[in-house]
């Protein structure tokens, strides 16, 4: 195989995948699933506990010593703490379903986007991002499902470094030390990927191991990471090329409530609602400014649900922001703006960060290869005998490159590169278009190339961005969909970051695809001001946000504090929050895996607390 990278001189330049369309694939798929899926391990509702919601509703009164708001990764592993302590009820109450059989095949990890187990929420317009993607508005993924978005998102498990906590270990005695951290880390992984080193712990629920066995083109990715001066190197190594590991058990999506719901379904304090949406917390003003419980919406009624204890927040940075702010925690003149009475003045929505990635698409050759089903009974046959074959793979998307664009020798990274491969007429690439929301031209023009070039799109990734957004409410109904201002890119080095990235592929002749972007028509192809035009028209956040409910002085540098240090919320008692909101700056790793950490924290914290030990 050739490849254009090395060889062409200055084309700005391509990528590519597998596919998993058409209607009679589709067709195919939902049968083989009937028929066999229900007999392998795959999707099965025992695999979690019963769904508590119909007793809820009955309940008269009902009373529990915690209330958690959400069954994301955060939420399940405090459910999963919380209930070891037998004397304590848990209630977990989550707003979407069980995660779909579909879910636990990673070859099919893309569909799962947009998809009913998705929130699919839409930025504003957007001014300095996502300006090729439909009515320039960024999309953003987040699970609405059992396990949160770790049972619709990539799969990998890509802790955080150290020095992303320096500022939260300053803190004395909250368990922010290093040490703790890294506990905490190690406490919940199982790590059975072959590897002569390792940082990662082996003893915990979590089940890691590498995604992809090495392909063609995943060497290829190496290679041309090893000419741009990337060495390979192994998971948890901060900077280089490597294979990431993935939250996978036998060849499957191994999501958190799974791992962490799954095994404790005996617990007969733990009690799990689905389908449970939370509309409002209730809190006892102004007697003692305590917490009192949550109001739920089940099956069309809604019903208040006490906590003795605690009430805490773990529906992710965006609805944990609106709910906050429905129930009278945010800033006072916004929620005076609409009517909602003001309990706590505080900058909750403020503060909102993603990580965010430029697609490169990069043309790799014009040979005959075509893409070969992945939709086949042969494929379905060994994935569901013997968890091997085309559906546990995620072809190249288990390559990413940590490097810092302004310190070659840096062990800090400021860019993350993911990887994508099509081959040509590739019917996945209509989905991955889609799941961005590329707008019609931009789609059509890439579509075209591809019916005669394989691409492989490189995604440099800025890990931690300056530019600042919002999470504010539409109206004071629940129901309705809050406004997510991203402001991705709006600070000029962020773009300038994200820009130089299109340097190195430049330089070693990568052949960028043409693509028409309405954007940018006033630009001659490959100038500087394309690329700047490109990156801008071709970037889109990544779905990992944070900062909407800052914690604490942890960093001074911004003046959003909405938690202490103990991830309690400020003025009044016993509401805590636990996931991407708190985390007051984005991390270098996954922010899942910091959340994760978290949790386990809140968990120490809250039992230190309530147990006086
Ligand atoms: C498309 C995509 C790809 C990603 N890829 C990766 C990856 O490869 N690796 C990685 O580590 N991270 C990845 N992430 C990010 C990661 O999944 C999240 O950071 C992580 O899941 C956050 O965990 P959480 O528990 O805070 O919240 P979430 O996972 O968002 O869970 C929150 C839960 O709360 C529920 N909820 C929300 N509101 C309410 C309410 N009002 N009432 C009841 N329940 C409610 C939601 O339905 C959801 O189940 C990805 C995210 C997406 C969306």
């Amino acid at each position: 195989m050739h490849t254009k990278m090395v060889s062409t001189p200055s084309n700005c330049s391509s990528l590519q995948g597998e596919a998993l369309a058409g209607p009679l694939a589709t067709a195919f798929f939902l049968l083989i699933t009937k028929l066999y899926f229900e007999k392998a391990s795959i999707g099965k509702a025992e695999d979690y506990p019963p769904d508590f919601g119909p007793d809820l509703l009955t309940a008269h009164n009902p009373l529990f010593d915690i209330i958690i708001v959400g069954g994301g990764p955060a939420g399940v592993i405090l459910a999963n703490r919380l209930s070891e302590v037998s004397h304590w009820t848990v209630l977990l109450l989550e707003a979407g379903d069980l995660p779909s059989s579909t879910s636990d095949v990673p070859a099919f990890y893309m569909s799962l986007k947009g998809s009913n187990a998705d929130w699919s929420y839409y930025t504003v317009q957007e001014k300095s991002a996502c300006q090729g993607m439909i009515n320039k508005r960024c999309k953003l993924s987040t699970g609405k499902v059992l396990g949160g978005s770790s049972s619709i998102n990539n799969m990998h498990y890509m802790p955080s470094l150290s020095t992303d906590y320096l500022e939260w270990s300053n803190q004395e005695n909250h368990g922010w030390k290093i040490e703790n951290i890294e506990r905490n880390y190690r406490k919940h992984e199982n790590n059975s990927a072959p590897m002569n080193e390792t940082i990662f712990g082996n003893f915990g629920e979590l089940s890691l191991n590498f995604i992809n066995q090495d392909n063609e083109m995943k060497n290829l990715i190496y290679q041309a990471a090893e000419l741009m001066g990337y060495s390979k190197t192994n998971p948890g190594d901060t900077t280089g090329y490597q294979d990431v590991l993935g939250i996978i058990d036998n060849g499957a999506r191994y999501n958190y409530a799974k791992a962490f719901l799954g095994p404790i379904q005996a617990r007969d304090n733990l009690f799990i609602a689905r389908q449970a949406f939370v509309t409002k917390i209730l809190t006892q003003i102004p007697k003692d400014r305590r917490i009192q419980g949550v109001n739920v919406y089940i099956d069309g009624k809604q019903i208040a649900v006490k906590a003795k204890k605690e009430v805490i927040l773990t529906a992710g940075a965006v609805n944990t922001a609106q709910l906050l702010l429905l129930s009278g925690f945010g800033p006072k003149d916004h929620l005076k703006q609409h009517d909602i009475p003001v309990i706590v003045d505080l900058p909750v929505g403020q503060n909102l960060q993603d990580k965010v990635s430029a697609l490169l698409f990069v043309g790799i050759d014009n040979g005959t290869a075509e893409s070969n089903p992945v939709l086949t009974a042969d494929n379905a046959y060994s994935f569901i005998m013997h968890r091997t074959g085309e559906f546990t793979a995620t072809n190249v998307n288990d390559v990413v490159g940590l490097i810092n664009t302004e310190d070659k020798d840096s062990n800090i990274p400021n860019i993350l590169i993911y990887h994508y491969y099509f081959e040509r007429n590739d019917p996945n690439l209509e989905l991955f278009l889609n799941v961005f929301s590329f707008d019609k031209v931009i789609k059509r023009s890439i579509l075209q190339q591809n019916k005669a070039e394989r691409f492989i799109v490189f995604a440099p990734t800025l890990i931690k961005p300056k530019s600042r957004g919002q999470v504010v409410l539409e109206n004071d109904n629940p129901f309705v969909k809050p406004f997510i201002r991203g402001n991705y890119l709006s600070e000029r080095e962020d773009h300038q970051t994200l820009l130089s990235e299109t340097e190195p592929f430049k330089q070693r002749g990568a052949h960028f695809l043409e693509i028409d972007m309405p954007s940018c028509r006033n630009y001659k192809y490959c100038n500087e001001p394309y690329l700047a035009c490109a990156v801008r028209a071709m970037s889109y956040p990544l779905s990992e946000m944070v900062g909407t409910a800052q914690m604490g002085d942890l960093v001074t540098k911004c003046d959003a504090r909405v938690t202490d240090e103990f991830m309690l919320l400020d003025g009044i008692r016993h509401l805590r929050i636990v996931d991407g909101s708190v985390i007051p700056e984005q991390i270098t790793g996954n922010v899942e895996t910091t959340v994760a950490m978290m949790a386990e924290n809140a968990a120490d914290q809250i039992k230190k607390f309530w147990l006086n030990v």
